[in-house]
Parts: C-alpha cells; structure tokens; sequence
C-alpha cells in the first residue's frame, strides 16, 4: 500500500476541569473526550525521496507552522526514515474551534506515515511524539474515548453510550494560548473523587469564555431552547447532545442563517484508527 486516505477526526470535551497550573504554565486538566465520526479528509501518498509536500487546504498557515508538516518531520527524524510523503489535506473542522482540527490532522499524520513508512513504532512511542506538537495529540493516537488526567495526555480508556451531537461554530474565534493565560480562568476545581457523572460535570473555561465572547454566550442561549448546551475546549465550539440523528438535525435545521455547524454522531474508537486498521 503506497498511498490511502484517513479521517482526522473532531472530539469534543463532555466536561473539562482545570485543578491547578503547573510551573511551566500548562494546566492540570480532568477531561472526557469523545471521537466524532467527522473530521477532516488527509491522503497520503508514498514518495521515494524526503520531501514532506503538503498540498490541498493548507488556509494560510506557513508549511513550517503547519502541525501535518510538524507531524511528518517529527517521526521522520526520530526514525531517521528514508522515505517522504505527499500530503493532501481537505480541512472540514473549524479551525481553533475547541474541536482539535490541528491535533488530530498531526495525529492521523503520525498514524499513517508509521504505517506507510514501516516505522512499526508503538501508540505509546507515537504518543509521546504527539504531545510535543499538542497536549490534545495523545489521545488522537490512542484512538479511544478516554477521561484524561495530567496536561490532557494520562488517559483512561471509556466507554460511553453512542449519540448524536449538533455543533455550533459561533463566528468568534478564541485563542487557547489566551484563555490559559487569563487571570479570571478558574483554576481550582478539586479532582474528581470516585465516578464521574457527565450531566452534573462543566467546562471551567465556559464562564470565561462566554464573557469575553458574546457570541459564544449567544450560542449556548440559543441552543438551550433545545437541550443542556455545552462548550468544548477553551470554545468557541458549543454542542447539544441528542438520542437521536433527528433531533440533532433538527436543531441545525433552525440554525441562523449567519452561524456554522454540523452533526455527528460519536464513536468510542477513533474512525482514523477504524481505517488504518482495514489497511493491510
Ligand atoms: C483545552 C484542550 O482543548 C482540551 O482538550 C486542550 O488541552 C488544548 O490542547 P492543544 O490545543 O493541543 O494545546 P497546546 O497546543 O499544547 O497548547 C495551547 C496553549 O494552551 C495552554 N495549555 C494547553 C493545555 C493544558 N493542559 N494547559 C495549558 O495551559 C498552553 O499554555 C498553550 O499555550
Ligand atoms: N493542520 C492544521 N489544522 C488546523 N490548525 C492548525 C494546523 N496546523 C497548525 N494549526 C494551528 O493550530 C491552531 C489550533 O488549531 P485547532 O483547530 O486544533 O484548534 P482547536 O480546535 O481549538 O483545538 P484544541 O481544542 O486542541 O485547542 C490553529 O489556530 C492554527 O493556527
């Protein structure tokens, strides 16, 4: 097999604690991660020389920047791998949306050159590759819906019912680096003491959130009138969670005309892993 094509799938964060920060900045974090069964399309095709080519909707991000580029370099020096890669990316996800485009495009990029490029290096080993590139990598890698511990990267595998989600994008965009920075985040929630229970369980980012973006606020007010409504990551995404595709629909149906979403249903295991593992 010299070239195939994986999903880069979007997660969403069911509910995200932050318990403290760390000295060198990063958050200590309690998080429940779910795959969606929608992502961004990336192909990659076999070349005999070493050039990483990125080609297709690589928006305005210099090939430097760009964490499919990050991804390929990374594994191909720490394996000193001989062969190079073609590519193309067809970006679905909302960039900077709290859904994780980036990680998982460098996730699946991990993924499928370590297959294309025989590096037979463990998800442990590219795992730990990952979380140079982004504390939402690991967990891209591991493919499984996980309740992770740490910056994001100590996780434990769950299995959560299947469901329908209904995605908002408000037109704000919302810089991570700049949440985590605020000194009005909330820092202090304690960790989680036995089960978790989703329903009972919020996104500490929210409140900060929805203060300095009002359209974000105006989205989780909108969605309401249909379901508990829910920020993932530091935002600007909200979603509705839903039995039933219909009832998803529905809502996206009703979206105003000047707002972006989508729906999808969620899987425990990750579609990317779904794919690489139907390629022999
Ligand atoms: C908030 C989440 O979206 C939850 O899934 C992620 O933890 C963010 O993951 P990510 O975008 O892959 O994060 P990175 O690219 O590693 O970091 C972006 C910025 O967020 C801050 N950051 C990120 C993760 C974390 N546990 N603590 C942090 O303080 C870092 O200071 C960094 O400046
Ligand atoms: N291939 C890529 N796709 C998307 N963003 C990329 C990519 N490469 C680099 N980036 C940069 O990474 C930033 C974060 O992207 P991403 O879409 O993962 O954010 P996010 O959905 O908020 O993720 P998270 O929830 O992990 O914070 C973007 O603003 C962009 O500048």
């Amino acid at each position: 097999m010299t070239s195939f094509s994986l999903l880069a799938p979007a997660k969403l964060n069911l509910f995200l604690h932050i318990n403290g920060r760390r000295e060198d900045g990063y958050h200590e974090l309690e998080t429940l991660f779910t795959f969606l069964n929608y992502g961004d399309q990336l192909t990659f095709t076999l070349t005999e020389t070493t050039e990483i080519e990125v080609t297709g909707d690589t928006t305005d991000i210099p090939l430097k920047d760009n964490l499919i580029y990050k991804a390929a370099v990374l594994l191909q020096k720490h394996t000193n791998s001989l062969f190079g890669a073609k590519i193309n990316l067809t970006k679905i996800l909302p960039m900077g949306g709290g859904v994780g485009g980036g990680s998982s495009d460098a996730a699946s990029t991990l993924l499928a050159l370590n297959k294309l490029w025989h590096c037979q290096l463990s998800l442990q080993e590219l795992a730990a590759l990952g979380v140079q590139l982004g504390a939402d990598v690991p967990v891209f890698i591991n493919g499984k819906s996980a309740l992770a511990q740490g910056i994001g990267e100590k996780l434990v595998n769950v299995e959560l019912p299947s469901k329908w989600y209904c995605v908002v994008h408000p037109s704000e965009h919302v810089s991570t680096a700049k949440i985590f920075t605020h000194p009005d985040l909330k820092r202090n929630t304690p960790k989680l003491k036995g089960h978790w229970q989703q329903q009972t369980l919020a996104n500490d980012c929210e409140p900060l959130v929805k203060k300095l973006c009002p359209e974000v606020e105006k989205t989780l007010q909108w969605l309401l009138k249909y379901a508990p409504s829910k920020m993932t990551g530091t935002g600007s995404c909200c979603f509705v969670e839903f039995a039933t595709q219909k009832e998803a629909q529905h809502v996206l149906e009703n979206l105003p005309h000047n707002w972006d979403g989508f729906i999808a249903s969620s899987v425990n295991i990750s579609p990317a892993h779904t794919q690489l593992d139907a390629i022999h």
